[in-house]
């Protein structure tokens, strides 16, 4: 397992408990602490299989949601799997918590064991090929509790995940292949954005869990 952890460039001034030599490159205005944690290969092929296997059978849905004044489908499905209470919204619409599906409950417990990474809910994304995607978006909506960091992890399709500078527009890709887990750690939402484009020439298909953690019956 190869794991990196990257610094996005540019981003400054959020590490309280730097190194000394971060410390002194932060001063130097070049790097920051990670922001992100890119672990390759997270997850053995069998590991993936069996997820693969049960998401065969998950309720995704694709919602209709109106952007300025029209109405069209989601380029891509979704389905929302969290702890009683634990409602989210997507595409500014609420979507009430479906209880954990065995795997995917695993795979946050085993995050959890390996990263002490918090969750209470995951967003399964799937994109059928590359003509469907996500546009630029950060995480911060106000139900998901502050100080917490966001995991994903990739299983299929090979597809290019970019952040981008909200500031000064600096873009940094990933080519996210199936099995990795990238985290993206509090607060790197306020700064950047993060988007998944088309990719014409990919036919395969891609699902991605987003695991979070939101405040329980915030809707309520
Ligand atoms: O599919 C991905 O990797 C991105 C998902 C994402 O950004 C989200 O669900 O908020
Ligand atoms: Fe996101």
């Amino acid at each position: 397992m190869k794991q990196q952890s990257l610094a996005l460039n540019g981003l400054l001034g959020s590490e309280t408990k730097a190194e000394p030599e971060t410390e002194s490159l932060l001063l130097k205005g070049r790097r920051s602490a990670p922001q992100v944690t890119w672990v390759k290969g997270y997850l053995a092929p069998a590991q993936q299989m069996a997820l693969l296997r049960e998401v065969q059978g998950y309720p995704f849905e694709s919602p209709e949601i109106q952007v300025y004044g029209k109405r069209h489908r989601i380029p891509r499905s979704q389905v929302w799997f969290a702890d009683a209470g634990c409602d989210t919204r997507y595409s500014g619409l609420l979507v009430k918590a479906l209880y954990w599906p065995k795997y995917a409950d695993r795979l946050r417990q085993k995050l959890k064991r390996d990263f002490n990474l918090q969750s209470n809910g995951v967003l399964v994304n799937r994109y059928a090929d590359g003509k469907e995607s996500m546009g630029w978006h950060c995480d911060d909506e106000p139900e998901f509790l502050a100080g917490s960091d966001i995991a994903s992890i990739t299983l299929g399709a090979t597809r290019d995940f970019i952040f981008r500078d909200k500031v000064t527009h600096e873009k940094q890709t990933f080519a996210l292949q199936s099995g990795d887990l990238l985290i993206m750690h509090w607060p790197m939402q306020d700064r950047w954005e993060h988007a998944l484009p088309k990719r014409m020439k990919v036919e395969e298909t891609r699902i991605n869990y987003t695991f979070r953690q939101v405040t329980p019956h915030y809707f309520d």
